[in-house]
């Protein structure tokens, strides 16, 4: 949650003064272990070393809110502020390409219990995490480690290999906090491929969130509706409210706040047709608050089936050329 106060002011307010200017330069990388990628995040975890943003989209991002936040609080239990757009036009097509082709991705497959049955589910988009609770965080070798002493946490602390936030997609997460005064340590990216990807309606009011989470969600790529309507409550609140239709365009953002998680459902839903056959990233960034959090996220956006990378000659996601069920550790060392 946000640290700072939450003022509608707050929101209105001309591109924050306090706004860390980030260097559009790379670090340097006298330190990296032998075979690492230059001006990339290497990690264990990683599938494959994830090149840094080029300089220019790091020196226009700062450039972000391209717009001021439009609050949109006029329906009982709604608080969100809504940016069109957030990132700058001259970015939008570059970013959503570059994040596309460079991010790796799944299709994650659950089943799940309900009474007596079990049902297999096919998430109807392709998924991809990072980040960790509040709880850990990790050190300069990219070892998970406790938050507070910075002490190792035992493996058995998490099922899952929680990994850390790349360059490429921290540059939009730290922009954001500075700009909204809410804290993220978790960015969860959907790839809707066509209009028959989707995600259906529901709440991110989980408890590992906390009360009252903030959720800053972007959009780049196709334009696609974003519906919302009030959860039906034992009142009938619900009754008093109209669902509400956001066709969300590249390089949009809209936070999520207060009691929207808690009284609202939101979803993408397929569509025929239109702009949605040329793919749509979706970002959001949160805060977990505890562990549980982390088991969540991995679970269900990493899972453990195979790893799809963007195929820019047959332009659709593929499956990964790389050694099935064996991860590359090729430019990253794996910590003791
Ligand atoms: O793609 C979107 O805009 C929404 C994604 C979403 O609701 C989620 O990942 O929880
Ligand atoms: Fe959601």
């Amino acid at each position: 949650m946000a640290k700072r106060p939450q003022t509608l002011d707050a929101f209105f307010a001309p591109p924050p003064a306090k706004r860390a200017r980030v260097e559009a330069s790379v670090t340097s990388h006298e330190d990296q272990p032998d075979g690492a990628q230059k001006d990339a995040s290497s990690h264990y975890t990683y599938p494959f070393a994830l090149p840094h943003l080029p300089p220019a989209i790091c020196e226009t991002l700062n450039f972000a809110p391209a717009t001021e936040g439009r609050v949109i609080n006029d329906q009982p239990d709604l608080d969100l502020v809504y940016f069109e757009p957030y990132i700058p036009k001259d970015i939008q097509r570059e970013l959503f390409e570059f994040l596309r082709r460079e991010l790796f991705f799944y299709r994650v497959k659950y089943s799940i219990k309900r009474g007596p049955t079990e049902t297999q589910i096919n998430t109807p988009r392709f998924t991809t995490v990072f980040g960790v609770d509040v709880t850990s965080r990790f050190d300069d070798d990219g070892r998970v480690v406790d938050a507070t002493m910075g002490g190792p946490v035992p493996k058995s602390t998490y099922k899952c290999d929680p990994r850390p936030i790349p360059q490429c997609v921290d540059l939009l997460r730290t922009l954001t906090e500075n700009a909204t005064g809410c804290k993220f340590n978790f960015a969860l990216v959907n790839y809707y491929s066509s209009g028959n990807d989707s995600i259906s309606y529901h709440s991110d009011d989980e408890k590992f969130l906390g009360p009252e989470p903030a959720i800053a969600s972007f959009t780049l790529g196709a334009k696609r509706d974003f519906l919302m309507k009030h959860k039906p409550t034992p009142e009938n609140h619900s009754s008093e409210t109209k669902p509400l239709k956001l066709p969300l365009a590249s390089g949009d953002m809209i936070l999520m706040k207060g009691l929207t998680q808690s009284r609202w459902l939101h979803s993408i839903p397929k569509r025929k047709g239109g702009e949605a056959d040329k793919g749509r990233i979706n970002i959001t960034f949160r805060r977990a608050m505890v562990k549980a959090g982390t088991e969540n996220y991995y679970r269900y956006n990493v899972g453990d089936g195979e790893v799809y990378q963007w195929d820019e000659s047959r332009r659709e996601m593929r499956p990964w050329a790389g050694v099935a069920g064996q991860r590359s550790y090729s430019s990253a060392s794996v910590p003791a």
